[in-house]
């Protein structure tokens, strides 16, 4: 009997080149053994929704950007599934598949998904949300969500940077108090961010945090808020040169944390909206979802 595959396309993620691939694709995994069902998305969390169907297949290839896959792994998880994903990166920024090591060449892509090794990845569960890679506040994460499409398509990784760079004059600071498997800090920060990652809006290790997938930590970077416009230029030095100073950049690895503050905090999940917040509660669901990725 033929294996069941159901194939989610995002048709409007990256520069909407996965149409000139789709026949090549299906035939591959046709080839591959498997009845291939084709899922094109129609609107907002339609992939979650039809993930609801996940037990019923023996693999999901999720076709998009990190907002398609964050749905389909929300779907998966929502559904109480453990049907194992393979991924074809065909979004702007793709950040997830740089760290999993899966080509953005679609062809290559798509052999993958059949030769490839599935292996446990941990997941973010934040309040009643799930994110594969990255929840972050403050500075610079409007823009993922803000960019409009076309500019993304046309800037592609580097639209996230330059639209953060051309707004730190109105740059806003939260004071938080941070609590965390190895104790508990508060600050007034100008960013936080909680991954599970090597590239985080198209940048790779952008703090020197190297990340395992499977450990059940996360990365965490904080940046307090500079009190003048030499620690700006500081801060935006160590950026450049990935060398930071722990006065203004703090790194730590833990498996739950806990961010509050006074003020409204404005987050995203995997480079999408991921609401107003004062208070969350973050934890490290680990192995809890099966990848195809490359074998080593
Ligand atoms: N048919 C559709 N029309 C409009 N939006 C859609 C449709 N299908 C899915 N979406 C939404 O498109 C959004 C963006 O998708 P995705 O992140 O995969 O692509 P991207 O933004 O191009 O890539 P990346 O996140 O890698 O930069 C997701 O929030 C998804 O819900």
């Amino acid at each position: 009997m033929l294996k069941r595959l159901l194939l989610i396309i995002n048709p409007t993620s990256g520069r909407g080149m996965i149409k000139d691939y789709l026949l090549l694709i299906i035939k591959e995994l046709s080839l591959a053994g498997y009845e291939v069902v084709v899922y094109p998305t129609k609107s907002k969390n339609d992939a979650t929704n039809k993930m609801k169907e996940a037990k019923s297949y023996d693999l999901i290839v999720a076709s998009g950007g990190d907002g398609t896959l964050n749905e389909v792994i929300t779907g998966l998880i929502k559904a109480n599934a453990n049907t194992p994903i393979a991924y074809i990166p065909t979004g702007t920024t793709n950040d997830f598949a740089t760290t999993l090591g899966i080509p953005k060449n679609i062809p290559r892509a798509v052999k993958l998904c059949t030769e490839g090794k599935i292996a446990p990845i941990d997941i973010g569960q934040f309040d009643e949300r799930y994110f594969t890679y990255v929840a972050a506040f403050g500075a610079f994460t409007d823009v993922a969500y803000e960019t409009p499409q076309p500019r993304k398509n046309m800037l592609g990784g580097l639209a996230y940077l330059i639209e953060g760079l051309l707004k730190l004059p109105a740059i806003q600071s939260y004071k938080c108090r941070i609590t965390y498997s190895g104790g508990v800090i508060e600050g007034d920060y100008i960013f936080g961010m909680i991954s599970n990652s090597d590239s985080v809006a198209g940048i790779k290790n952008a703090f020197g945090n190297h990340a395992d997938l499977s450990d059940g930590l996360f990365e965490v970077t904080l940046i307090r808020a500079p009190k003048n416009l030499l620690d700006i230029h500081r801060i935006l030095t160590d950026f450049l040169n990935t060398t930071y100073d722990p006065e203004y950049v703090v790194t730590l690895k833990t498996d739950r944390i806990t961010v509050e503050s006074e003020q409204d905090v404005k987050w995203t999940l995997d480079g999408e909206d991921g609401g107003v917040l004062k208070s969350v509660h973050i934890r490290s669901l680990q192995h809890r979802v099966q990848i195809c990725c490359p074998k080593l």
